[in-house]
């Protein structure tokens, strides 16, 4: 079955929606340049909030080792994502104390996936270049090239994840800018429109 992310959760309150709407996966942005960013301490009561079943992802933008770790642990998230330009031997280091969505973008995805092949530590998410941004990808472009278990971002929201699904049959999607009011604020009903349309699909075919 599909997995859906609902990515930029900035309180409780939005965090609780979200988990009832549907969301498998809830995203907190501790990247400093977001207009999304969150403290841990609030990912962590928003963890709390949600229960022991939706998974909860800190999402990090070229941010150092260290830093990772510390706002990792101190949020209680299961799992990170990792956008930037970073090198294998960091991914590696991340990867040996959480679960690793490593986002890259449709230029970076052939190498990446060679890199990450079978090592299931490390799940590849395409994106478009710039986080956060609402801008879609080319999907029949990256058709030939998206690997199976990898997942998909950029642009996502209600009226198109369906679609996206059915192009690239990724085994998850992630979204924020669609899903908002306003920078870091849900909109409830985009939110549940999202987990909606997504599950209205069949999902991948491929074993997971
Ligand atoms: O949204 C942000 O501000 C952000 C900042 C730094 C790293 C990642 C960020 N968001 C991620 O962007 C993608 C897709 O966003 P969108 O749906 O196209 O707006 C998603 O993976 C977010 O986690």
């Amino acid at each position: 079955m599909i997995r859906v992310k609902v990515c930029g959760t900035t309180s409780v309150h939005d965090a609780v929606l979200a988990a009832e709407a549907g969301a498998d996966a809830l995203g907190f942005i501790f990247a400093p340049v977001s207009k999304r960013v969150v403290t841990p301490q609030v990912a962590r009561e928003a963890g709390l909030g949600v229960g022991p079943t939706v998974a909860r992802v800190g999402v990090f933008l070229n941010q150092g080792l260290d830093e990772v770790l510390r706002l990792a642990e101190a949020a209680r998230v299961g799992s990170v994502q990792l956008h930037g330009l970073l090198s294998s031997l960091y991914v590696e280091q991340v990867a040996a104390y959480y679960p690793v969505l490593r986002v890259v973008r449709p230029a970076e995805l052939a190498a990446e996936a060679d890199v990450w092949s079978g090592d299931p530590r490390v799940t590849l998410m395409v994106d478009a270049p710039e986080p956060g941004s609402g801008h879609a990808l080319d999907w029949d472009a990256l058709r030939a090239a998206f690997p199976p278990g990898a997942w998909l971002a950029g642009g996502l929201g209600p009226a198109n994840v369906a679609q996206a699904i059915e192009t690239l049959e990724p085994a998850g999607v992630d979204a924020v800018s669609r899903l908002e009011t306003r920078p870091g604020v849900k909109d409830l009903a985009a939110v549940v429109a999202f987990v909606r349309a997504a599950r209205s699909t069949v999902g991948p075919s491929y074993p997971q």
